[in-house]
């Protein structure tokens, strides 16, 4: 087979920060190519640079054997190069259908022909790739994340690409979605298109990729066919060293101390009766398909939507109607949230003030802020999560994604709440620092810090949660602990119904 796409010595600098300095890559009609690569490697920017979003400094590309030199988004598509950003890129006030068909709307003085057009090309297309059931009429705002994301693979789809770049696609959706993505994206490369496939998941890389190539610091440092390399190799080539294990040991911390009990707990018609008691030095897990009351549990506990029911925090009632009320104090609750862009970070503030910015109050005497300490501890922070910033200085929204996620963590980590609720804290971070948070995870468990963790990877809530408690249809269904606790118990609680004998 001959090489539909090629990259040679790509680099690119952004001020001070080199982001590519020698990206090679060669990929063939027909086949799944996985690039692979730490937090902040490299791999967003070649893409971006593929999809004419981004100019490089230097280095050559081709396309179908000619030079590819896109100058702007429009000129990629028409090249047949379709990208599924990590970042949604879609309009909240329009609807899923408008979105799919933004600016390319059926050509007709008539609306309601328009509107038809539209609404059958909207379904021919879901039908095609056997989508996910999602309205065509309903606004994007009332998604969920999983179904946005969805609906950016749908219009990408739309234009029927010769190469779809999937970007960390699975990261936000659950189990069952990512099946049926990865269905399609064997499907499209096996109907002969080339699927560019980015993922800080290795099990998904091995089910479907055929070919792997790896980033380090900006540069291409292996490439090789999928069964011919292992695990190890992979992840030694990405992080330039061998690690030694993914999931630190498991050892019970918990003191049995209540220090969040919930009774009655609930929120609308999404979460109800909900008991639960997390204990001092545990982390309980939390697992559940899509849209099966995990997110609403998150969000109550922090202060957002009202919630019925007793919340107990270290043996106290606990009123929290809103996230100020969730973190004050040592008896706080603090969130690391499911969508960073629109609720973790302040993306043109800098890495400093958006880890300090709800902590500031520590620092600060009498109105004044002593910048010698909380630079120390912004220092200690950059340096304990191994954030990849030029300075702490660079505002955030220049940070690649996990890196992002890593200064949302960070930002949990400087309050005094001992009570954590993480929600899908490793989205989008590599596989390195992965294995450092979940020992970071343990080690605070053992300090006596209690932790709620919900994971779309269930293989992490077997290997770094001492119980996992299963929702299904909002209701708590198990709760798994010891033998039990494994992904196919969990699976089979959160999707079949379970009938008292
Ligand atoms: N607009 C920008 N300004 C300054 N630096 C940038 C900008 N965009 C990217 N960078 C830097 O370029 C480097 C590469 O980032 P990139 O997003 O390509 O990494 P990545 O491999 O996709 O990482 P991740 O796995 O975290 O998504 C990072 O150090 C990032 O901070």
């Amino acid at each position: 087979m001959t090489e539909l796409l090629t990259a040679a010595a790509i680099h690119k600098r952004y001020g001070g920060i080199t982001a590519l300095s020698r990206a090679d890559f060669s990929a063939r009609a027909g086949e799944v190519h996985a690039l692979l690569g730490e937090n902040g490697a490299g791999k967003s920017t070649f893409i971006q640079i593929l999809a004419g979003a981004v100019r490089p400094d230097g280095g050559a590309v081709t396309l179908g054997g000619i030079p590819y030199r896109p100058r702007n988004p429009q000129e990629a598509q028409q090249s047949g190069i379709s990208p599924v950003f990590q970042e949604l890129s879609l309009v909240p006030d329009l609807t899923v259908e408008e979105n799919i068909w933004f600016r390319r709307e059926p050509l007709s003085a008539v609306r309601t022909v328009r509107a038809r057009a539209m609404r059958e090309a909207t379904l021919a297309l879901f039908a095609r790739h056997h989508f996910p059931a999602i309205r065509p009429d309903q606004e994007l705002r009332r998604l969920t994340l999983a179904e946005r994301q969805v609906i950016e693979i749908a219009k990408a789809l739309s234009r029927d690409p010769k190469v779809l770049i999937l970007d960390e696609a699975t990261s936000a959706l659950g189990p069952q979605e990512t099946e049926w993505l990865l269905g399609l994206a064997r499907g499209l490369a096996d109907a002969g298109s080339l699927v560019i496939y980015i993922s800080h998941r290795l099990g998904e890389v091995r089910q479907i990729a055929d070919r792997i190539t790896v980033f380090r610091n900006g540069a291409t440092v292996a490439a090789y066919e999928t069964k011919s390399v292992d695990d190890e190799t992979i992840i030694a080539d990405m992080l330039g060293r061998r690690m030694d294990r993914l999931y630190p040991e498991l050892k019970a911390t918990s003191t049995g101390k209540v220090a969040l009990g919930l009774r009655d707990f609930g929120v609308d018609h999404r979460l109800s009766d909900i008991d639960l008691d997390l204990r001092e030095g545990e982390v309980l897990g939390v697992a559940g398909m899509q849209g099966h009351g995990q997110r609403e549990l998150f969000q109550a506990l922090f202060g957002i939507g009202s919630a019925r029911g007793r919340v107990e925090v270290w043996g106290k009632p606990k009123t929290i109607r809103g996230p100020r009320q969730a973190l004050t104090g040592r008896d706080g609750l603090a969130l690391v949230p499911e969508d960073r862009r629109n609720h973790g970070l302040l993306l043109s503030k800098s890495v400093r003030e958006n880890l300090t910015l709800s902590v500031i109050q520590r620092f600060t005497r009498f109105g004044i802020t002593d910048p010698k300490r909380e630079g120390a501890l912004v220092d200690e922070m950059i340096a304990t999560l191994k954030i990849k910033a030029g300075t702490p200085e660079q505002p955030a929204g220049t940070l690649s994604g996990g890196n992002q996620q890593k200064v949302i963590f960070g930002k949990m980590l400087l309050t005094e709440a001992r009570i954590l609720l993480l929600y899908d804290p490793t989205r989008g971070i590599d596989v390195g620092t992965k294995g450092e948070i979940f020992q970071l995870m343990r080690d605070l468990a053992a300090k006596g810090y209690a932790i709620l963790f919900y994971s779309s990877d269930l293989a992490e809530l077997v290997h770094v949660a001492d119980r996992v408690a299963v929702l299904r249809n909002g209701r708590l269904a198990a709760m798994l602990e010891g033998e039990a606790n494994t992904e196919h118990q969990i699976l089979r609680a959160a999707m079949i119904e379970t009938r008292a004998a």
